[in-house]
């Protein structure tokens, strides 16, 4: 395989060397090792930029797709492998120089971290918790939007953990922050590695709100809009069929985030449970 990539980047008249600067991002069944390496290709300052994009996807037989827009194509097991080599790489890329002697850092050959020969401080990958939560009032959710989502796309309301800040409290805090509600009961669902817009550990609970305490107050500094939705409508737009909301003055599909996005995975198992508990006993 290293033979295959000294081959391609010859053709492209780049130095072997550069394979140096791949990182370990998992190993296959049959225990071979393997490895992501960036070429840069979108970025005009690289030592790469001189590869030409068209060309490698030629030579490559396919195309190059940004990672988000690839969240609908991609399996489980391929979205992981991809988001541990974009956050790592975009790690390395972040971390070339040490923050206290100003020196270059060097990577180990995993790339499970990069020391500086100066002081020999280690720096380490590092990842943003961040709670995700969807509430509930007993029959209905809280799904958001932000003015940078896709036309129509609502998801579960999230936030960045402040320091010293556990999750019980951040979730209380970003629930409070961004519509204003108080939460009555929170319960722990499970947890995802997300590489956008750095790496974060994504921790998504479900929470429900006091009875009766279901009035939003939406902030607009954060969010676009918030609404309550009701099973039926979430079914259909888990469905992909609908149904359009109103936004601004526009009719949009209300549609939710990817199957690989947490909030998805959370969104489907609180339809689960609605329908469970409807069941008669
Ligand atoms: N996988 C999934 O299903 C989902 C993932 N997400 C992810 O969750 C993340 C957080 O959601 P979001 O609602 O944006 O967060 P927040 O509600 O915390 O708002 C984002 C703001 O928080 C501040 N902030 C605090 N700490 C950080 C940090 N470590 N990195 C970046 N910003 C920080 C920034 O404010 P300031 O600019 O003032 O400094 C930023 O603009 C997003 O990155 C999003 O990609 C969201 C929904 C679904
Ligand atoms: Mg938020």
């Amino acid at each position: 395989m290293t033979k295959e990539l000294e081959s391609l980047l010859g053709k492209f008249g780049q130095d072997a060397q550069v394979i140096e600067d791949s990182v370990l991002i998992g190993c296959s069944d049959q225990h071979e090792a393997w490895f992501a390496l960036d070429l840069g290709l979108n970025s005009s300052s690289s030592m790469y930029a001189s590869i030409p994009k068209p060309e490698m996807e030629t030579e490559l037989r396919g195309s190059f797709v940004e990672l988000r827009k690839a969240l609908f194509k991609l399996n489980s097991m391929d979205s992981s492998l991809l988001f541990t080599a974009q956050a790592l790489l975009r790690w390395h890329d972040n971390h070339q120089f040490c923050s206290r002697s100003g020196q270059p850092t060097k990577k180990n050959m995993a790339g499970s971290k990069r020391v500086c020969p100066s002081n020999k401080i280690i720096y380490y990958p590092q990842m943003a918790p961040v709670v995700i939560i969807l509430v509930s009032d007993g029959s209905r959710c809280l799904l958001a939007r932000q003015s940078s989502f896709p036309k129509g796309l609502y998801s579960a309301l999230a936030g960045f953990c402040d320091i010293g800040e556990c999750i019980e409290d951040a979730i209380r805090r970003e629930v409070a922050e961004e519509v204003g509600l108080e939460l009555e009961s929170l319960q722990y669902s499970a947890s995802q590695h997300w590489p956008f817009p750095n790496s974060s550990l994504m921790i998504a609970c479900h929470a429900t709100v006091k009875p009766g305490h279901t009035e939003i107050q939406v902030n607009l500094r954060e969010l676009e809009a918030a609404a309550w939705f009701s099973h039926d409508e979430v079914v259909t737009a888990l469905r992909g069929e609908g149904p359009y909301i109103q936004q601004q003055n526009k009719t949009s599909p209300f549609s939710l985030p990817p199957k690989l996005a947490i909030a998805h995975q959370l969104i489907k198992e609180w339809v689960e449970k609605q329908a469970c508990s409807s069941l008669p006993a």
